[in-house]
């Protein structure tokens, strides 16, 4: 089985190292050591396009070649590792957080295997985020591969890197004897190419720990039933982490930071109406229901059917009402006949008080992502897309209404470039601060000003991804900067 890995010393390699080495060569090699797994694996036309949007002119005109090519490469590197903390939201609604804080500490310490586990549990509230807890990610750990080898889906894998257990429909290969509390090592098919049912995969992996086995090999793949729940615990995760599965599930929400921050930055208030265009699984919806105490109407638009169920789950589980979820296309979500009064979609123009777009993307922010087989074309694909929702999004707010834009990928194409559009095909629509503003400005290459540069909110991980002591930085600062690539832009409509 082919793979490269496992603990290396990551502070032996300093900033100031970096720095001192010009060539675009030694920026790679230094990069790549600080890492536990290879680079992001793109197709070589997608890295190419990546790399002429990471180093443009406007861009290598203000910081500088090398400074643009050591950003791209740690952005390629810190893609494939997860962040170093795991944010939860805190059902402020339902709880103080103090008190949320302290009944999870609880549920946690019960499921700690050792009394060190349990002294190292650290759950911080975020110094400016009122419903955000945040724990520290244990990891790279010095864990040992075993003879005996689970292979699991690319999605699972990423999921067990973040703290979770594997489910037993992500396992794709086991070995032909696997019984229960057989002691595993699990790996992540890079690539997408091991078979379902396979005995052993010869492709390309990621090592992502150890484990037992909750289930023998026939329970998995001869079952006529679907298969369901745990199929390995994990025991020795490469990079530790609470396991959220069930633990207060009406009070803490497991969320990406940057998501959190969006509902605080289209600032919903108890009473009004707000859209969400684009919302399963509905964890954005959720948050401004919640930030709006459940009074008002937060109207939840998803395309996908079978996504729908999701968004009412969340909300059942969160104990929210005031959700109205349907399954619509959101570029048709304008009435064409203004006086027509029903309730649900497609809305009169000027509906809204608020209207969150956060809009189908690339997703090229995600982390963990140690590969993509997605084309240039695909990539590319979303800013058409993108543009028919803000049309339909700018229609349905109220004058004096806001809208947020966001996506969780990297390009400029589906981020400042929609902004600068935006501004030129809308002149109702002038650019807000955001609040909280705790990521990086927005990207130069779209010939947006400085000015408006500094109004937008980009979470660029490669900026700050230089596994800085843990002892030393506070948890709270890593946080903000050890994100998902993501981006947000908040609008009035005048
Ligand atoms: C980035 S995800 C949304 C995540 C969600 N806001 C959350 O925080 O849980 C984008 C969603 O938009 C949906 N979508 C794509 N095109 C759409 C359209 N034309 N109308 C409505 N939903 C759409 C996708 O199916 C996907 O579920």
């Amino acid at each position: 089985m082919s793979s490269k890995r496992v603990s290396r010393d990551r502070s032996a390699v300093t900033y100031a190292e970096l720095e001192a080495n010009s060539t675009v060569h030694n920026v790679e090699v230094l990069v790549d050591e600080m890492s536990v797994f290879p680079q992001i694996s793109l197709r070589p036309e997608v890295t190419e396009h990546l790399k002429t949007i990471f180093l443009n002119k406007e861009l290598l005109a203000a910081v500088g070649h090398h400074e643009a090519e050591h950003r791209f490469q740690k952005l390629l590197a810190c893609l494939s590792h997860p962040p170093s903390y795991t944010c939860v939201r805190a059902s402020t609604h339902l709880a103080p957080l103090e008190e949320i804080r302290h009944r999870l500490e609880e549920e946690l310490k019960k499921m700690c295997s050792s009394p060190s586990e349990e002294v190292s549990l650290q759950i911080l509230p975020h110094p400016r985020l009122p419903d955000v807890l945040l724990l520290p990610v244990d990891g790279p750990r010095p864990v040992k591969q075993l003879s005996s080898e689970v292979v699991v889906g690319a999605q699972c894998g990423t999921a067990v890197l973040r703290g979770a257990h594997v489910f037993a429909p992500g396992i794709l290969a086991s070995p032909k004897y696997m019984k229960v509390g057989d002691v595993i090592s699990v790996f992540s098919d890079l690539e997408g190419k091991c078979t379902r049912g396979s005995l052993s995969f010869q492709g390309k992996t990621a090592y992502l720990g150890n484990g037992v086995a909750e289930m023998d090999r026939s329970s998995i793949f001869c079952s006529d039933e679907p298969v369901r729940g745990v199929g390995v615990r994990m025991t020795e995760p490469l990079y530790q982490s609470p396991s959220f599965d069930g633990v207060l599930p009406n009070l803490v929400f497991l969320q990406n930071l940057p998501s959190v921050v969006v509902g605080h930055v289209l600032g919903p208030r108890p009473g009004e109406r707000i859209l969400d265009m684009c919302a399963a699984p509905g964890g954005k919806t959720c948050h401004i229901a919640a930030l709006m105490g459940d009074q008002g109407e937060v109207v939840a638009l998803e395309r996908i059917r079978n996504k729908i169920d999701r968004i009412r789950q969340n909300a059942q589980t969160l104990n929210l009402s005031c959700i109205k979820t349907y399954c619509f296309n959101s570029t048709k979500a304008v009435s064409s006949d203004p006086t027509q009064e029903t309730e649900g979609p497609p809305f009169p123009p000027e509906s809204f008080d608020r209207v969150l777009l956060d809009a189908p993307c690339s997703g090229l922010g995600q982390r963990p992502n140690m590969a993509s087989t997605w084309s240039l074309k695909e990539i590319c694909s979303y800013q058409p897309l993108q543009r028919k929702l803000f049309h339909a999004a700018v229609r349905l707010l109220k004058k004096g209404g806001v809208l947020v834009y966001s996506t969780c990928t990297v390009t400029l194409a589906e981020n400042e470039e929609q902004v600068a559009w935006a501004l030129d095909a809308f002149p109702c629509l002038t650019l807000q601060p955001q609040e909280p503003h705790i990521g990086a400005e927005g990207m130069l290459g779209a010939g947006l000003s400085p000015e408006q540069l500094r109004l937008l909110q980009r979470f660029s991980p490669e900026l700050s991804w230089e596994q800085t002591d843990p002892t030393t930085t506070p948890l709270p600062c890593r946080a903000d900067g050890d994100t998902i690539g993501f981006f947000i832009a908040k609008f009035l409509k005048n």
